[in-house]
């Protein structure tokens, strides 16, 4: 076979493909920025195709933008969104600043984003997720059990959606609430009239105590379609439902429960001894520390690559030449696609 010469490089960057990114949401100077450089670098290391955007809040200084930049991050200043006054309590009151995040919804240039929460990690690569049928919300299901959820009936009842045939619903609730996703992580398509809809409908809403978490359960519940938990890990599942878990098949850890924050860990708070939690916390800190993984030391091997490869497709032509000149090559490979 003759080598294909006329693939070049632009040919196939010019190629229209619907636009996709992870997106993830930065505030404060404090140190949520470690979560978003791990979230980055662990991205990098399960080769996902698409960059990380970071909203970020105005709040986030200078010297936190620079380290994001460096690490190959996308970012994207956003405004803050206040949810109308209300003498509502949060179940913690920084949930607050979170009505932010509806913001993601402006990316237009994006047709279809992930958003995950700084305190996640990816250990194995999820771009398939971009894949599913568009016009849904796609998240994984929450679990009502832990204390942060003590203000609710379903906390109150011992009902969770994660085994509803252990309590049932009682009728005199009501009917059965739809099913309530976690938000720290989901699969979401930009849309500027959804934005739209979102931030003036958000004016007329009451806050709640899972701020924008509750509200985008209210807004899209019904769109949304459930994924497996290996796509968030919410970490009070080891112990709340173990028998809804496979651990070593988790994909998305989201390290929310009290006490989880890898770079604020000590092992003090209620289930933080565990062995599970301590691999999951250590499993963490070994993708932050691991500078091969620093996007100037993968962009550094990323060009001697390109470099290799730019030789190779140099030598290709001169072979081609020299082939059908004088027929005396006998066996060249076809350029890897660019
Ligand atoms: O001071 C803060 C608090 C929160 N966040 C962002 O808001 C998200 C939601 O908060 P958090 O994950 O702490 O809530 P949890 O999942 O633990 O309830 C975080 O992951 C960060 O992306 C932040 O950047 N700075
Ligand atoms: O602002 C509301 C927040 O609500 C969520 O909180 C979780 C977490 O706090 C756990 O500790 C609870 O046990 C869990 O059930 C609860 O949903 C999201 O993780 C976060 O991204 C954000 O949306
Ligand atoms: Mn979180």
């Amino acid at each position: 076979m003759a080598p294909n010469i006329t693939t070049t490089k632009a040919a196939t960057v010019t190629a229209k493909a619907p636009k996709r990114a992870y997106v993830t949401f930065l505030a404060g100077n404090g140190d949520y920025v470690k979560g978003v450089v791990g979230l980055a670098k662990g991205l990098r290391k399960v080769n996902s195709k698409y960059p990380l955007v970071v909203a970020l809040l105005p709040d986030v200084p200078e010297d936190h933008r620079k380290i994001l930049v460096d690490q190959g991050c996308i970012i994207r200043e956003i405004e803050p969104v206040y949810p109308p006054e209300n003498q509502t309590q949060f179940a913690m009151a920084y949930y607050v600043i979170n009505y932010s995040k509806l913001r993601i919804w402006e990316f237009v240039e994006y047709s279809k984003m992930i958003y995950l929460d700084g305190d996640i990690q990816v250990f194995d690569n999820i771009d398939h997720l971009f894949d599913m049928e568009d016009g849904y919300f796609y998240a994984v299901m929450d679990c009502f059990c832990e204390k942060t959820w003590s203000h609710t009936p379903q906390y109150k009842i011992g009902y969770c959606q994660q085994c509803p045939d252990k309590v049932q619903w009682p009728s005199q609730l009501g009917p059965k609430p739809p099913l309530y996703f976690n938000a720290g992580m989901f699969v979401y398509e930009p849309s500027l009239s959804t934005y739209e809809d979102l931030l003036t409908t958000l004016k007329v809403t009451p806050p709640t105590p899972f701020a924008e978490q509750d509200y985008l359960n209210m807004y899209f519940r019904d769109i949304y379609r459930p994924i497996p938990p290996i796509y968030n890990l919410v970490m009070a599942m080891l112990w709340r439902h173990p028998e809804n878990i496979e651990l070593d098949k988790a994909k998305v850890v989201h390290y929310c429960a009290a006490g989880s924050k890898p770079w604020r860990y000590t092992g003090k708070e209620d289930n933080m001894d565990r062995e599970d939690i301590k691999t999951l916390v250590a499993k963490w800190w070994e993708i932050y520390d691991d500078e091969s993984l620093d996007y100037n030391n993968v962009v550094a091997s990323g060009q001697a690559a390109e470099a290799d490869e730019d030789k190779q497709s140099g030598l290709q032509l001169l072979l081609a030449a020299l082939s059908k000149a004088g027929g005396f090559v006998h066996r060249i490979n076809a350029p890897s696609a660019a």
